[in-house]
């Protein structure tokens, strides 16, 4: 009796031990790999507590210099950084984790963003890909209309006063104004997209806002002001008739344009899906607000760093204004010539995507300053078949939670030599054999089936922003206070700020 009551104990506890200790520190595929800390093989808490004090990305990034590509950070959770990691990851279409879900639904509402299914994701990332692919957007009436207005009509204006007025300005909000206005018109047309880079002060009010809505949780901000303020201009561009079309006039000064994505995604869910109609609406929606959010904050923080680097480097802004004025036309800001209205004030996108410095210089910018620099967390599949394997590690189980970063990735000293020094010059001149492989590792936008659905918006709209601004001005810095970017997902500066003077050329 006594032997059997102790078997009956000790015999569930060597179950518990071999179970969760055991296995996963010593007979796991997943043991082979080497370990962040002695505890990770059976506590998830080390990685946990670097995450709760703001040092994810760094230490992931330290981790993988001391340790190679992939690293176990928890029982069930590697990190990985390398060109074979994310083709299998990645490329290979792994599903994402439950985290994006609960963080990005909007309205209660799924949108391409928050989606873990692969099925779901596939069919409405269909619908919209093709009103974003780089073809589209290049040769897009209607977006050349909006740049045209956004860029000439009211950016130039605004900061031709700040140089005239030798007024500071805090380029970061600025940045983010554009990104709004820029994918807001794009959405719902022009008249009814936001107009915040004219209107600073109802700007810092919608920023405040945001600050809130970015740190809450779905289920409480949900028809919260953010989302209602969204769910307002859906109903705006639900007021676009087709016969709208034929009233646009971009040359009367009082240009509009169609609500581009919102209408090309309501038609798409008309015809493919069984919805409600009440249903429908909140996925559109969300989807809008899923394109807003990822938008202008990550625009904003390009546009700052690029500022700041080109800032400390006077003679490139000579060299990359001597390439800008070779634009067709030239982006030259005249206010006398306020009466010249339409869209021929614009280059081509086309050409001003192909201008050598001007790529170089921003592409190092969403190098060393990706504004999502942290983990992309997917999910390895249960295949019994074909386990999964990387960089050599092989048979990893399904369920095993796998990311790769860009604030690593576009650390590596083998692929960008001198990896912290910002250094346009990588890009025009490449060493030998290293373009594919430097090319292959840029993961500012992510890459596979999830790879970012605007980031040709996105170059489209910060190469002409940047194009007019360096063509008229010189950029000087007045405060970087705090400018050291923020460790987590979207990356701030720390200081949330960056003041800037701008001179008239
Ligand atoms: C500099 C600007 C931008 C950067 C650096 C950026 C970066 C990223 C990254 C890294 C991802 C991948 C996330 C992952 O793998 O889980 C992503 C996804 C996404 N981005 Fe962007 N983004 C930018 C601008 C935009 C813009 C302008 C839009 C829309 C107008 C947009 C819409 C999206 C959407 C919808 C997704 C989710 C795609 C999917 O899961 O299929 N982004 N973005």
């Amino acid at each position: 009796m006594t032997s059997l009551s102790g078997i009956v104990i000790v015999l569930p506890l060597i179950l518990v031990l071999y179970r969760y200790v055991v296995h996963p520190a010593f007979v796991s595929p997943l043991s082979k790999i080497p370990n962040a800390h002695f505890t990770v093989p059976i506590l998830p808490l080390w990685m946990w507590w670097k995450r709760r004090k703001g040092t994810e990305n760094r230490t992931i990034h330290s981790l993988h210099q001391r340790h190679g590509p992939v690293v176990r950070v928890g029982p069930n959770e590697l990190t990985v950084n390398s060109i074979d990691g994310l083709r299998t990851i990645y490329i290979g279409g792994f599903v994402k984790t439950n985290w994006y879900r609960n963080l990005f639904l909007n309205y209660g509402t799924d949108n391409l963003v928050s989606m873990v299914d692969y099925k779901s994701h596939s069919v409405q990332k269909r619908m919209l890909t093709n009103v974003y692919s780089k073809s589209y957007l290049q040769n897009s009436p209607d977006l050349k209309t909006i740049s045209t207005t956004i860029v000439i009509d009211r950016l130039l204006p605004v900061l031709d006063e700040l140089a005239r007025t030798k007024k500071v300005v805090n380029v970061l909000p600025l940045g983010q104004a554009i990104g709004l206005d820029f994918t807001s018109s794009y959405l719902f047309g022009l008249a009814n997209g936001s107009d915040f880079v004219r209107d600073a002060k109802n700007w810092e009010l919608w920023l405040e806002k945001y600050e809130v809505f970015k740190y809450q949780l779905p289920k409480d901000r949900a028809w919260g002001e953010i989302e209602k303020w969204c769910f307002a201009r859906c109903e705006k561009a639900d007021g676009w008739e087709d016969s709208d079309a034929e009233k646009l006039s971009p040359d009367d000064g009082n240009a509009n344009t169609m609500p581009i994505v919102y209408r090309h995604l309501c038609r798409n869910l008309e015809k493919s899906s069984s919805q409600s109609p009440q249903k429908k609406r909140l996925i559109v929606a969300s989807e809008m607000l899923d394109h807003l959010v990822a938008g202008h904050e990550t625009s904003g923080i390009t546009f700052t760093y690029f500022i700041w680097q080109i800032s400390q480097c006077p003679d490139l802004q000579i060299r990359l204004r001597e390439e800008l004025l070779g634009l067709s036309p030239q982006l030259l800001f005249a206010p006398e010539n306020g009466d010249k209205k339409g869209t021929d004030q614009i280059p081509a996108p086309k050409v001003i995507d192909s201008l050598p410095l001007l790529d170089a210089t921003l592409r190092e910018t969403l190098r060393l300053y990706a504004a999502a620099p942290g983990p992309q967390p997917r999910v390895t599949p249960f295949t019994p078949t074909t386990p999964t394997s990387i960089n050599g590690y092989g048979n990893i189980p399904g369920g095993v939670k796998v990311s790769s970063s860009a604030y690593t990735l576009h650390r590596n000293p083998e692929i960008y030599p001198n990896p912290t020094e910002w250094l346009p010059e990588r890009w025009l001149e490449p060493e030998p054999g290293k373009i594919e492989n430097m090319r292959r590792s840029f993961w500012a936008f992510g890459s596979g089936g999830r790879m970012c659905l605007g980031s040709n918006f996105a170059l489209q709209e910060i190469k002409l922003v940047l194009a007019a601004i360096y063509t008229n001005f010189t950029t000087t810095i007045i405060n970087d206070e705090g400018i050291e970017q923020e460790d987590s997902y979207i990356a701030s500066p720390v200081g949330r700020k960056l003041m800037i003077e701008f001179c008239r050329l």
